[in-house]
């Protein structure tokens, strides 16, 4: 199938127009004054296609927090580092339960349901540690490489007060930790984990970071294979199975893409052979998911008639 480029722009005009004025009954993240402080009205969408062309509207152009959106570069990179080992530590199965949850891990024990609840995330930032002896500026040679942007970079600021708030997240790494699940120090683990969550980027800059996942793993423009085709289809299931947490099911039955969404307010999605898009709207519904990001995307999906079923 082929949609006309030319429709992009309008259909993203007309998901601008349809959904900016809404009301919507979700709240902000308030667990850290930095994410507090953004304003709910703040409404972006970039779609970025395999043709190199982009298509926007609103504040598509402002960084925000990437949040758990960062889980997939960091998974990406512990794919790419060491490979199928990976699996004997985190699964690769819905949750079904929320992005925080802990009550999972007893029965599992130690092993966390798939790499984007947190707790598989801590796991995946401890393959990290173990792997980098500089984790966090390895992380970041990562992203510069993928996107070809240098800029992007950590906020200091979100990523100390976030420790500063870190209890559940101390609690989970902790609890790992009496699993064995847990290589490192735990205060190292989450010292990067809170780095990861504070990376900046905005709807403009996230699909550049995604389109690879819709390129079977070639950067755009380049003949580079950034990653195989098998990591890529690895990454795009977990993302429509478990992106979403608790509600993956949900998202996937109203927009019907792999997509991951941070509690920055942010969703990127994927067009495997098509497009990556990015949408940003800080109020979040009870599952942690933008509200309004789910609604735009549900209508791109709709309006084009495309989804990946
Ligand atoms: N869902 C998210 O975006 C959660 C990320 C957040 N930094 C946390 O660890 O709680």
């Amino acid at each position: 199938m082929k949609i006309d480029v030319t429709d992009y722009q309008k259909i993203l005009n007309q998901i601008q127009q349809e959904l900016s004025g809404t009301k919507v009954t979700g709240r902000v993240a308030s667990y850290v004054p930095e994410l507090a402080k953004v304003p709910a009205d703040k409404f972006g969408m970039h779609l970025y296609n395999l043709e190199g062309e982009s298509f926007c509207f609103g504040d598509s152009d402002e960084c925000f927090s990437i949040q758990s959106i960062s889980k997939v570069f960091s998974l990406a990179l512990a794919m790419k580092m060491i490979g199928n080992t990976l699996w004997k530590r985190v699964g690769v199965e819905p949750s079904g339960a929320k992005f925080n949850s802990l009550s999972l891990l007893e029965d599992n024990f130690g092993i966390p349901r798939n790499p984007f609840i947190n707790a598989g995330a801590l796991v995946v930032a401890d393959v990290l540690v173990s792997y980098f002896s500089d984790p966090k500026a390895a992380f970041l040679t990562f992203l510069h490489e993928l996107t070809g942007n240098d800029t992007i970079t950590y906020n200091e600021t979100v990523a100390a007060s976030e420790k500063s708030e870190g209890y559940r997240n101390f609690a989970m790494a902790n609890y790992l930790k009496s699993f064995g699940n847990m290589k490192n120090d735990v205060e190292d683990v989450l010292d990067f984990y809170f780095h990861q969550c504070s990376i900046t980027m905005s709807c403009r800059e996230l699909p550049q970071a995604f389109i690879v996942f819709a390129n079977q793993g070639q950067l755009l423009g380049s003949d580079r294979q950034f990653l195989t085709g098998q990591q890529v289809k690895r990454i795009n299931a977990l993302m429509l199975t478990c992106g979403f947490y608790d509600e993956a099911g949900e998202f996937s039955f109203e927009v019907g893409l792999p997509g991951k969404s941070g509690v920055g307010g942010g969703i990127v999605a994927v067009h495997p052979g098509h497009y990556a898009v990015a949408v940003w709207s800080p109020p979040l519904n009870p599952k942690g998911n933008s509200e309004r990001g789910m609604a735009s995307l549900e209508r791109l999906t709709t309006l084009t008639g495309y989804s990946i079923f």
